[in-house]
């Protein structure tokens, strides 16, 4: 599907959708257990990647028609071989947790996705679950998938850069607690992305199971059972999606506009609400409510760091390229393992919009102001935070924005444009 944007502002009332990072943990904690129910989940391709993760390892999960909660039996810590290769599809989320799961296994298990995800990075979480005793191999010997995993993960002391994903160290934490002797990870770089890792203590907390950060890394103890303490999990919303639209009224919204579901949790990306006060926009939470306000103004470039807030580098480019004087974003190297290498895209198709805009291997630096961007056909490159970006960028622009490949917002936004139209967006939808 291809979507046009023309320019327009938008004002009104939009609901961020449900958090993707909770929801996978949510769903792959019910598997763990025996039994386990998560309200508010997002039903998105990446979650339901999990969700057949999830079933392949022996587990069963039902969408309750009426609730649209989602109904999990678990396999109990002990996941079975499954009958057949696991697609994780676009999800490297799905791929990393469902890998060190397929290390408990008393078998094996083969994981493999798209063209995207079979060349994003796996050899450190490889070589850690080797490490641990499990079997664990790249069918083409690059670090990438398809991959051959094999039990039994015994547990122990493994070490793992911390700069290539966060998501080693939550895939690890996860399986760990399931395993005879836990894991003790020892980051040998800087951790990246750290917020994820706190999203996934927060996760697993809430199921039972300890686990915590150590001097030089992360430790989780061995024999656990993930037991749900409440009697169901409620997933918050999502603050990576909320920046879309936020940023679409920060930068078109003269009237403003609310988005509601946004309540605080562990996710870094809520820096978003901060990062807008700091450019200029008139930007208010009121977090009991769950509610953020933003109206138009005139917003000035910043530099910050994307070390913690990944998944923001689009969306904080888009504003810079709209807002005056140079906006400078740093600490951007692990954004290129991504869908696609994010920084490079940006990069591209901002300045392909009459941008100015310069990379270097960590960091994006765009010089806002003077020139209003300028329409364009624009590929969405196969990737979610891409399109929905440069949606809104396109509602700033000068004449008409298309994006190829809109239809990717289905990885984290399945009702990203109905919301943006919902807000006043003029767009149109072609196959
Ligand atoms: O654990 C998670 O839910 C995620 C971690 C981050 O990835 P990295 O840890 O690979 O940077 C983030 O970019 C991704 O969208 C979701
Ligand atoms: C990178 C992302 O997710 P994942 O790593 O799960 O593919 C994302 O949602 O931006």
């Amino acid at each position: 599907m291809d979507v046009t944007i023309e320019p327009s502002t938008v004002a009104g009332t939009a609901q961020a959708p449900p958090s993707k990072s909770y929801t996978h943990r949510a769903i792959l904690a019910g598997g763990y257990s025996d039994s386990a129910t998560v309200e508010n989940p997002l039903l998105s391709a990446d979650t339901r990647a999990t969700i057949r993760a999830v079933e392949a390892f022996g587990g069963d999960v039902t969408r309750d028609a009426e609730t649209g909660a989602l109904e999990i039996t678990g396999f109990d810590g002990a996941p079975s071989v499954p009958d057949d290769v696991i697609d994780c599809a676009n999800s490297g989320t799905t791929m990393r947790l469902a890998t060190a799961t397929a290390g408990l296994v008393d078998g094996l298990t083969v994981l493999t996705g798209d063209g995207s995800l079979r060349g994003r990075p796996q050899g450190p979480l490889l070589r850690a679950l080797d490490q641990l005793a499990a079997r664990a191999e790249s069918t083409r010997e690059n670090g990438q998938a398809p991959l051959v995993v094999g039990g039994p993960l015994m547990g122990g002391s493994a070490p793992l850069p911390g700069d290539v994903s966060s998501q080693f160290v939550t895939a690890l934490l996860f399986a760990g607690a399931a395993t005879d002797a836990g894991v003790n990870i020892s980051l040998q770089t800087e951790l990246k992305s750290a917020p994820y890792v706190d999203i996934t203590l927060d996760l697993l907390d809430a199921f039972g199971i300890s686990a915590r950060r150590t001097r030089d890394g992360f430790s989780v103890g061995g024999r656990q059972r993930y037991r749900l303490r409440d009697g169901a999990y409620t997933v918050p919303g999502d603050f990576s999606s909320a920046s879309y639209l936020l940023a679409a009224g920060a930068i078109a919204g003269e009237d403003g506009v609310t988005v509601t579901g946004v309540y605080p949790s562990q996710q870094g990306d809520e820096a978003i609400v901060d990062l807008l006060g700091a450019m200029g926009a008139d930007i208010e939470w009121d977090r009991e409510a769950g509610e953020l306000d933003v109206t138009a103004d005139r917003l000035s470039g910043i530099e910050t760091s994307v070390a913690d807030t990944p998944d923001l580098l689009p969306t904080l480019a888009v504003l810079g390229a709209t807002a005056e004087g140079t906006t400078r974003l740093t600490d951007c190297e692990h954004v290129r393992y991504k869908e696609t290498d994010r920084v490079a895209a940006t990069a591209d198709a901002l300045s392909t919009m009459g941008a100015s805009v310069e990379e270097t291997e960590d960091e994006l630096v765009i010089e806002g102001g003077d020139s209003t961007l300028e329409g364009a056909t624009l590929a969405g490159r196969g990737d979610h935070r891409i399109v929905m970006a440069l949606a809104v960028a396109g509602l700033a622009a000068d004449g008409e924005t298309t994006l190829t490949g809109a239809n990717h917002v289905d990885v984290s936004f399945p009702d990203f444009f109905e919301a943006l139209a919902g807000l006043g967006a003029t767009l149109t939808r072609s196959e």
